[in-house]
């Protein structure tokens, strides 16, 4: 199910005919990328007595800054809640405000024969093709085992994607009641009470589940090397495919932080799976993603202001979960696995943008730039250079965990279903509009080339040859 007005190319390459009024972008040493694909958000959720800091325009916002042209977000219906009434309440919130394309999976957070008919309507009616159970958030969201087994029993039906949040929801409910106990209230008890293993331990019994339901398997935000070990083990064994996505929080920053002196620093950092103490997490799960132990990167965008994360002061499980992640993903990747030589421009393109297409049933209207796919594309500057900082991020929310990074790469220019959103580094975003800028008027015909190297790269809402392009320019695909 997508959102959407669409410009699509209709020819792309050399010599093309150019209609009037055709704009040039010098892309000349720029790498020209499919839009970034964010398998992973939570903009305008309710959870835990909060309500995230970026709403779907300032997410989607951000997301444009950022490189991404189009975000899958969650809708999360409470325990009994109609999976339709909630869905209906998502479009509500996102249709009128978002400044990208989107889509939504639903979270099965409560099962009954009532839960198995919505997910069918999901599917039929509305183009729901994931569905996400959560094995934490004991007595919020959590499914026991004979439940998550007869839900992804369901999800192989559909033919539609199971997802897990995978932690032992039972063991984190027990250690919480011991650190509270033992008087841990702080940040650091979050971690605390669920480390890597109990972590890995859901991992390897969702796969189980999974395989014994012969169900395809999507795990969310992976945030430990233990996870990934049985992960790999996992995608060894079985044969519905498992795929593991990991977060721009989990290669850009880490668990240290919940150490931190100042409450609004440490706690900023609070998302479930947790940020691993072990200092060499992050540069393990890059390369788990160039290696393909882990297949895709979102950002789990899902911010609070201080106030909000502040509910939590001496009680660390009442510390909102969430962190931002969908303005700075492309670009903390590109610094720790691009510029340290770990991943390729190419791997990086599979991971931030084809990969999620191709999983999500996005392909090939997204995730490549063709004939016939959606106009949006990126036109990344590997040489921009600029520091993180929540003075100058395009979020709501007034805390960003990768602030002070310096990052070398960025994108110069995105462009969104044929519009130039981010022109030369100015983001030109209007709440709620996809496409048909005013600055071109309704249905107006208009191109413009990205001229790239000694090659003008055409791309217009109109006209496009097939692709062709030098052998220096690395456009690539999954
Ligand atoms: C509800 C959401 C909250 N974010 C997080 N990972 O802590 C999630 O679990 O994905
Ligand atoms: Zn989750
Ligand atoms: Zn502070
Ligand atoms: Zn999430």
């Amino acid at each position: 199910m997508l959102n959407k007005k669409v410009n699509s190319f209709q020819q792309v390459g050399r010599n093309l005919i150019i209609p009037g009024g055709t704009r040039i972008i010098d892309a000349t040493g720029k790498l020209v990328m499919p839009g970034g694909i964010d398998p992973h958000t939570h903009l305008e959720l309710e959870m835990m007595g909060a309500k995230t800091a970026d709403d779907f325009y300032k997410g989607t916002k951000a997301a444009v800054a950022g490189g991404t042209t189009t975000i899958i977000d969650f809708v999360l219906p409470n325990k009994g809640q109609s999976l339709l009434e909630a869905y209906s309440n998502w479009r509500q919130k996102a249709d009128n405000k978002v400044c990208c394309d989107y889509a939504l999976h639903v979270g099965v957070t409560w099962w009954s024969p009532s839960v198995k008919k919505e997910m069918e309507q999901l599917v039929a009616e509305h183009g729901v093709n994931s569905f996400k159970m959560f094995m934490a958030y004991k007595d919020a969201w959590m499914l026991e085992d004979y439940d998550l087994m007869v839900a992804m029993e369901t999800c192989a039906e559909l033919r539609a994607l199971a997802q897990v949040h995978a932690e032992n929801g039972n063991i984190i409910a027990r250690n919480t009641e011991k650190l509270l106990e033992a008087g841990v209230t702080g940040p650091e008890g979050h971690q605390l009470s669920r480390d890597e293993e109990v972590e890995a331990e859901a991992v390897n019994r969702a796969c189980v589940i999974a395989n014994q339901a012969n169900s395809p398997l999507y795990i969310v935000h992976m945030m430990s090397k233990s996870a990934v070990k049985a992960l790999r083990i996992a995608r060894t064994r079985q044969r519905p495919p498992v795929y593991g996505e990991t977060l721009a929080a989990t290669v850009g920053t880490d668990g240290t932080h919940y150490k931190n002196a100042c409450f609004r620093h440490a706690a900023a950092h609070v998302l479930s799976p947790p940020l691993r103490p072990d200092p060499s997490t992050p540069e393990a799960i890059v390369q788990a993603l160039a290696d393909d132990d882990l297949q895709l990167i979102g950002s789990d965008n899902c911010t609070f202001n201080e106030k909000e994360k502040e509910l939590g002061k001496g009680n660390f499980t009442k510390i909102p979960n969430g962190v931002n992640g969908v303005e700075d993903r492309m670009a903390i990747l590109w610094q720790k696995a691009v510029n340290t030589g770990i991943m390729d421009p190419c791997r990086f393109v599979a991971v931030t943008s084809t990969t999620a297409a191709r999983i999500f049933n996005l392909w090939p209207q997204k995730g490549r730039i063709a004939v016939n796919s959606d106009a949006d594309v990126v036109v990344w500057d590997p040489r921009l250079e600029r520091t993180i900082s929540a003075a100058t991020h395009h979020h709501a929310v007034d805390f960003n965990i990768f602030e002070g990074q310096h990052v070398v790469g960025s994108p110069q220019y995105v462009i969104v279903n044929g519009r130039v959103c981010l022109d030369d580094g100015n983001l030109r975003v209007v709440e709620g509009e996809i496409v048909n800028n005013s600055n071109w008027g309704m249905g107006e015909t208009f191109s413009f080339m990205i001229l790239v190297q000694s090659l003008l790269y055409q791309v217009s809402s109109k006209t496009f040859g097939t692709r062709l392009w030098p052998q220096e320019l690395r456009i690539c695909e999954y």
